[in-house]
């Protein structure tokens, strides 16, 4: 060969290599280029990085939805679906849809999959039904009745921090910031319903292992990853996985995830030499009666307090500051509860029991409309079209496609909610006279439903988060005066996956005339 065809052997392969990476990125646009949404969004992940990283997530979700409708591509192979119907069906016990590539994203320990991440099918289901049961509190014997056990003592724990520290009178401000507490609230009630001993946040009124502030400080990455699921493999293998929580670490989730391995460890030792009856009733132990193995049990009970402890946080303070800032919602569940208490149906010195509290309809309007406008997990839950291909909202999906959900979205949509529906108003779930509107509500709950997703991948912890969420208000509400030390910035508060929140700083005051003193 002459020189000349040598030296022309780089450029050539140098072309050949743009061409086939312009190619697959034509093919790549090419199979979701029915499909309408940003520009940006069809090239490129880039889009969805933006978006996760904006602090703005939610907003972004409902505006890209009205803008484009129930189908809008949000990535190359990502779509995002504001059709709650559809979200449904993907979702449906029987449905052939798996998790997606979101969920690599979500493993702890590079290699061990727990509940959240399992895409295997078969697998997911049969981890599911270990944990099921312990969900109920049926393994454990102790029902319903032990798990709102638990929840009191922690709800008497927050009054009692309150109480001795938190009280303004007149001339007097010792604010409390609430989204801290609330952190503290729901991290206690999952680790004594999970280890039979609340960690002690609200005691020591304290963050813990600094769990709040490097959970806080580590969500950008994981907004980020969740925007490229494949990049995960990178950060899994030397020398970045150096950066991930281990269980020896002293702060952080590696100390939580030490905390969980440690009361596994000795559950199990114990087990060998426990006397006959002398078996704790929590649902730790609960699992281990499942059946779950060891690793399984370790993964499950990290996953379990993160899982149960951001959420219900989220959706406690965003309801708290709604009534906070609708003075007419304020008292009319203050007046709802006054009255259930001078009627006797609630008790006045005891912890609002859950039956007591869902008799209360102004209560369970207040609840639901929380989670409507603030749902706390965002997004985006993609789950992956089965072979075969799908039909979605008029269009035609290939199989391996990734279908969001648009939580946000959904909660927001005006035939659904009516024309007020980006508004806090609780007296849109009491409104049933006729029966159009009784139809409408019934899919009003349907929706709002999905704030703990569906069927197949149904929030295990629904019932225990609505436990906690029929009691914290009332709670508050019947003992105190609430308002905010600075109306014109309430809160920090951004959202990518999940809410991030800081300085909601509150004046809290004895009520004036609580009448059952
Ligand atoms: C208001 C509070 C809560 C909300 C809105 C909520 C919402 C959700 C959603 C939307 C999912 C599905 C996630 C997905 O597949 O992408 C989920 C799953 C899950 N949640 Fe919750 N959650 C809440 C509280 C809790 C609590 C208190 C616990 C534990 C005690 C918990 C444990 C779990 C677990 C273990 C899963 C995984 C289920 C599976 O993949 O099969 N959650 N939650």
């Amino acid at each position: 060969m002459p020189l000349s065809n040598w030296e022309t052997i780089p450029t050539t392969l140098f072309l050949l290599l743009i061409t086939t990476y312009l190619l697959r990125c034509l093919k790549s646009w090419h199979r979701l280029a029915h499909i309408p949404g940003p520009a940006l969004a069809s090239h490129s992940s880039l889009y969805l990085v933006r978006t996760l990283l904006s602090g703005k997530f939610h907003e972004h979700m409902r505006s890209i939805s009205e803008e484009y409708g129930p189908l809008v591509r949000i990535g190359p192979n990502e779509l995002l679906c504001t059709d709650p119907e559809t979200l449904r069906r993907i979702c449906a016990a029987r449905s052939p849809y798996t998790k997606g590539e979101f969920y690599e994203t979500g493993r702890v320990i590079p290699g061990h999959d727990n509940i959240v991440t399992l895409r295997d099918e078969t697998k997911h289901k049969a981890l599911r039904a270990k944990l099921s049961s312990a969900y109920a509190g049926r393994e454990s014997g102790r029902g319903n009745a032990g798990l709102e056990g638990d929840i009191n003592s922690q709800v008497k724990q927050f009054i009692r921090l309150i109480e001795e520290k938190y009280l303004s009178e007149d001339g007097e401000l010792r604010p409390l910031e609430l989204t801290s507490k609330t952190m503290f609230f729901t991290l206690d009630v999952i680790s004594e319903m999970s280890f039979g001993e609340a960690f002690g946040f609200l005691r020591e009124d304290k963050d813990l292992y600094q769990f709040i502030e490097i959970n806080d400080s580590a969500m950008p990455v994981m907004n980020f990853l969740l925007a490229v699921p494949w990049l995960t493999n990178f950060v899994y293998r030397w020398p970045l996985k150096l950066a991930l929580p281990r269980d020896g670490d002293n702060v952080g989730l590696g100390r939580l995830m030490g905390l969980a391995k440690g009361y596994v460890d000795d559950r199990l030792v114990r087990r060998d030499d426990a006397k006959p009856g002398s078996s704790p009733s929590d649902m730790l132990q609960a699992f281990i009666k499942s059946g779950m193995d060891y690793d399984e049990l370790v993964q499950h009970m990290f996953v379990q307090i993160v899982a149960g402890s951001v959420t219900t946080a989220a959706a406690i303070r965003h309801t708290l500051l709604a009534l906070i800032s609708s003075p007419a919602c304020y008292m009319a569940l203050r007046k709802e509860i006054d009255e259930a208490v001078a009627a006797g149906t609630i008790s006045a010195t005891e912890v609002i029991t859950d039956a007591e509290a869902q008799a209360l309809p102004y209560l369970q309007a207040v609840i639901k409309e929380g989670l409507r406008m603030w749902p706390p997990t965002t997004g985006l839950g993609s789950k992956q079209v089965p072979k075969g291909g799908d039909e979605i909202c008029g269009y035609f999906v290939p199989d391996g496609t990734q279908i969001a959900h648009n939580f946000s979205g959904i909660m927001c949509l005006e035939g659904v909610f009516g024309k007020d529906a980006k508004v806090f108003r609780p007296e849109r779930w009491l409104e049933s006279s006729s029966r159009e509107q009784a139809d409408r509500l019934k899919f009003m709950n349907m929706v709002v439903d999905l704030a703990f997703s569906h069927g197949k991948y149904l929030c295990l912890g629904k019932k225990i988060a609505l436990l906690e969420l029929n009691k914290i208000f009332v709670e508050l509400i019947r003992r105190y005066d609430f308002s905010l030390v600075d109306p014109h910035n309430p809160i920090k508060s951004t959202s990518g996956v999940f809410w991030l929140a800081s300085d909601l700083w509150l004046r809290v005051a004895r009520r004036q005339y609580f009448p059952h003193e």
